[in-house]
């Protein structure tokens, strides 16, 4: 098993680009089963995620593979005949995104039996909406022996009233959608860019889609959907991620390909704590102030600020000068990187889904475990900043989300190195 091992205390400068993101490269791939034949994507993250993607796809029959030398973001995916509507419990346990399989297999299929994800370390993270927008749509739903059974003649359209915004849910049912008989209007839609970049690809594989970005989304159903490709959009967590290297560590540094208009959020609360950022050659560009300022911030859905930066900015914040209160209303778990921060020194306590973050003048390596993925990057920030030595164990949990993070960090100047545990 890997460790990142970060030495602090380097200032990072120059400039690196943003990959793929790996959140609509998830639902992309699944929607290449709405049609037959060979989709190609590029600018596909290098991710476990995206792997076990393309595993899903493959043990149901798809050809499903990533290209290889100077064409390794390129993946193809190939839907023929005889393909098996099932998404097994060894894959789902492994990602929980492979649920979205489930709206583009009883669309085009009738049929999908795929395993119910379970709850993960951030939150329960139920999937009744995706039920509810799928039985709206005329699918027989059954729940049997850990798998999810879902059958239909042909889907109707409906309209479906999201009960709470879910950014999957809202992608699994539209998914559904766009091959059922009739017209769709989903209600309470997410309107993330992941959400509103799945509709792009939607509608130039033939769907008829309005409104995706918004919280109602129209969909008139068509018999077939052809094959399609597209580039990716670039990852705005990552790019935040990489923002926050620069803040945390007092360095300037510019993220090629980040999108400022996805980042809004996240670019104004690090105005608000000090930091210089600006648009320029195609990407945004963070300076560190001197001192940090203490922020306040609450997550939400988009446009607010993200719940995948909350970690991050928190580390920030750990070291700003001043008190910072940080609510997280997405996942009533995802404070778990609270207790290895008090490792390092950070001074934050936590009040049911508030914590309470007083800036410390100085964090110190420490040996730290990551529990999630965002916890994961959050760690290496605290890393970059810190007195000494850091060792990250149980970075299985950042492969899944960050492409080769330790080689953008270095490539800024980081010590930093991926070792064996
Ligand atoms: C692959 C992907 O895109 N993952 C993102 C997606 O996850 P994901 O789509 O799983 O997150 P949701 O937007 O669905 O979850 C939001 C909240 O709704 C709850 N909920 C959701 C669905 C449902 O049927 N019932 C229910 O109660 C969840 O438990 C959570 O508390 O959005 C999250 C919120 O921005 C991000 O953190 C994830 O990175
Ligand atoms: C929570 C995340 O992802 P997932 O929904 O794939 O678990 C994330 O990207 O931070």
């Amino acid at each position: 098993m890997d460790k990142i091992v970060v030495k602090g205390g380097r200032a990072l400068h120059g400039e690196v680009q943003a990959s793929g993101a790996k959140n609509a490269a998830l639902p992309i791939l699944a929607s290449s089963l709405l049609a037959d034949g060979q989709s190609t994507y590029r600018n596909v993250p290098d991710l476990v995620d995206v792997a076990t993607m393309l595993k899903v796809l493959r043990t149901m029959g798809c050809g499903a593979e990533r290209l290889t030398e100077s064409r390794k973001d390129v993946c193809e995916i190939t839907v023929g005949s005889g393909i098996t509507p099932e998404a097994p419990y060894d894959l789902v346990k492994t990602m929980r995104a492979s649920v979205l399989v489930l709206g583009p297999l009883v669309a085009r299929y009738g049929r999908a039996r795929v395993s119910m994800p379970g709850g993960c370390a951030i939150g329960a993270r139920p999937i009744d909406q995706h039920l509810k927008g799928l039985k709206a749509l005329g699918a027989d739903i059954t729940l049997t022996e850990g798998y999810v059974e879902a059958r239909a003649e042909r889907l109707h359209g409906a309209t479906v009233n999201f009960d709470l915004i879910t950014v999957t849910g809202t992608e699994n049912v539209m998914m559904a959608a766009v091959l059922a008989k009739g017209r769709t209007v989903l209600e309470n839609c997410a309107r993330e860019p992941e959400v509103e970049e799945l509709a792009r690809v939607l509608v130039k594989m033939g769907a008829r889609i309005e409104g995706a970005g918004t919280s109602v989304i129209t969909i008139d159903g068509v018999d077939r959907l052809n094959p399609v490709e597209h580039a990716i959009l670039p990852d705005r967590i990552e790019a935040g991620t990489l923002l926050v290297a620069a803040a945390i560590s007092g360095g300037d540094v510019l993220v090629k390909h980040a999108v400022p208009e996805h980042m809004e959020a996240v670019v104004l609360k690090l105005r608000e704590a000090g930091c210089t950022v600006t648009t320029e050659n195609g990407g945004v560009r963070c300076k560190a102030p001197e001192t940090l300022r203490p922020v306040d911030v609450t997550t939400t859905e988009h446009p607010g600020f993200p719940t995948d930066m909350q970690a991050q900015l928190m580390v920030l914040l750990s070291v700003a000068q001043g008190t910072s209160v940080i609510s997280e209303h997405i996942f009533e778990n995802r404070f778990m990187h609270v207790a290895e921060l008090h490792r390092m020194g950070a001074d934050i306590t936590i009040q049911g889904p508030t914590a309470v973050v007083k800036g410390v003048r100085k964090l110190s390596g420490a040996p730290v475990m990551a529990t999630d993925l965002r916890a994961s990057a959050s760690l290496i920030l605290a890393g970059l900043r810190a007195e000494g030595r850091t060792d990250v164990q149980r970075v299985y949990h950042l492969d899944r989300g960050y492409e080769r993070l330790e080689l953008k960090l270095r490539g800024l100047g980081a010590d930093i190195q991926r070792m064996k545990a």
